[in-house]
């Protein structure tokens, strides 16, 4: 048996060599069983896994483990640890070599590090390869993967990684993946700088066709090239989300980035390269996506707004008031004015999101924005408050405001903001 050392693991000591904020560290114990853990005042986090949880700073604390699959997916683990695992053998299962380094309690960022697999030297070439064939042992691993890759913008996959991670889609890896992980991983990829690498990644490996088909599909369909000089409308998409990261858009307009032209992929041959109607299409398939992987309510009610509307909104320069109306109510812009703003900021990603228009104005924003708060700057109590004097009851209420609302906007048109 070996004594007992506690080493920091994985991100913190990658972070650190990069020269990165670290904000979550991880612990490996080797040479120590549960009950000494718990001996020692740490709290066992679940029955499963040997994790610990320190009394103080609630840090994980992992018992140094083998792993070994006894079903397919996720949850087919069967963990092994116990105190004569040894350090190398616990990185050897770990997922990449710049993620299976060990250092000191009090390591300075510098000197003695425990790296058996080459991590230093593949953070140096700046590439995301696999520590052994271990690695498939999880298939959220794919996901990670794209999701440093889109962290790690000028990191490359190891071309046997991506072979491994080919071999586990053929498999069916992919398949079983709890849709909860999925989404997940997918979330944090889309806020990292450089998202479009996730995608990339996984559709290098075949994981996005059985991930996110209905996005897959959108490589190799044609968009007229007046509006879309890249033409491609994959191409068009990844563009969009570079543009949302490069705003610093939150999750729910980079998640509408990704769904709103879903509807393009399943325009009708003969047709193309326009795609008339393709919002409403959109809208349905992200309906399918939200369902599917369980994405939380906020970016699917934005996802839905910005798929069925961003055709209308980037159209809206010419509206009249009573149209702008409509567009708000379909919008539900009134109740939900956050929510608007955006699906405007989305749209503005879109506009950009163009080979070559990357810089353009997107003047329907600060438009529609200022149109929404002449709408929002009508007092309802006062208008409902006239029209029940006038005797007015129920629903004809509703009209009297939404037209007040009306009149506010038209009065601002005519003052003409430009
Ligand atoms: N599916 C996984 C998840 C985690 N790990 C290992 O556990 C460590 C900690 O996991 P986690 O905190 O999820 O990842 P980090 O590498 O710390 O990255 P992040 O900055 O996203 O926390 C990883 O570095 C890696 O060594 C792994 O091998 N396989
Ligand atoms: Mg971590």
């Amino acid at each position: 048996m070996t004594s007992l050392q506690i080493l920091t693991v994985g991100g913190a000591v990658r972070d650190q060599l990069l020269g990165r904020p670290v904000n979550d560290r991880d612990w490996v114990v080797v040479g120590a069983t549960p009950e000494q853990m718990q001996a020692l005042g740490y709290q066992p986090v679940g029955r499963d896994f040997p994790v610990f949880l320190h009394p103080e700073t609630h840090e994980e604390y992992a018992l140094a483990r083998t792993e070994r699959k006894s079903g397919r997916g996720y949850r087919g683990f069967v963990v092994q640890a116990s105190p004569d695992v040894t350090l190398e053998e616990d990185l050897a299962r770990r997922d990449l070599t710049i993620n299976a380094m060990a250092a000191p309690a009090e390591w300075p960022g510098s000197g003695t590090l425990s790296d058996p697999y080459g991590g230093q030297r593949d953070l140096e070439a700046r590439v995301l390869r696999h520590v052994t064939e271990a690695f498939r042992e999880d298939p959220v691993r794919i996901l990670r993967v794209a999701r440093f890759a889109a962290r790690f913008a000028d990191f490359s996959v190891a071309p046997e990684t991506l072979a491994l991670m080919r071999e586990m889609v053929a498999a069916g890896e992919a398949n079983d993946l709890v849709a909860e992980r999925v989404w997940q991983e997918l979330a944090r990829g889309l806020m990292e700088a450089a998202p479009e690498r996730m995608f990339e990644v996984l559709r290098d490996c075949g994981a996005l066709e059985v991930l996110l088909p209905e996005l897959a599909r959108l490589w190799g369909v044609p968009q007229r090239a007046e509006y879309h000089p890249e033409v491609d409308t994959g191409v068009h998409v990844m563009m969009v989300l570079q543009q949302a990261a490069r705003m610093n858009a939150p999750l729910g307009v980079r998640y509408a980035c990704l769904v709103h032209d879903l509807g393009k992929g399943t325009t009708a041959a003969e047709v193309l390269p326009r795609h008339i109607g393709h919002e409403q299409r959109s809208a349905r398939l992200a309906w399918k996506i939200g369902e599917r992987l369980r994405v939380p309510g906020d970016c699917r009610d934005l996802a839905d707004v910005v798929a069925r509307e961003h055709g209308n909104i980037h159209r809206s320069q010419d509206l009249n008031a009573a149209a702008l109306m409509r567009l708000f109510e379909r919008c539900d812009a009134i109740r939900q004015p956050r929510r608007f703003a955006l699906a405007l900021m989305a749209c503005e990603c879109d506009a950009r999101g163009r080979l070559g228009l990357e810089e353009r104005e997107y003047p329907q924003r600060a438009r529609l924005q200022a149109a929404l708060d002449q709408a929002l700057s009508v007092s309802t109590a006062e208008v409902a408050a006239q029209a029940m004097a006038q005797g007015r009851t129920g629903p004809a209420i509703g009209a009297a405001v939404a037209h007040a609302r009306t009149q506010a906007i038209a009065h601002w048109l005519a003052s003409d903001p430009g």
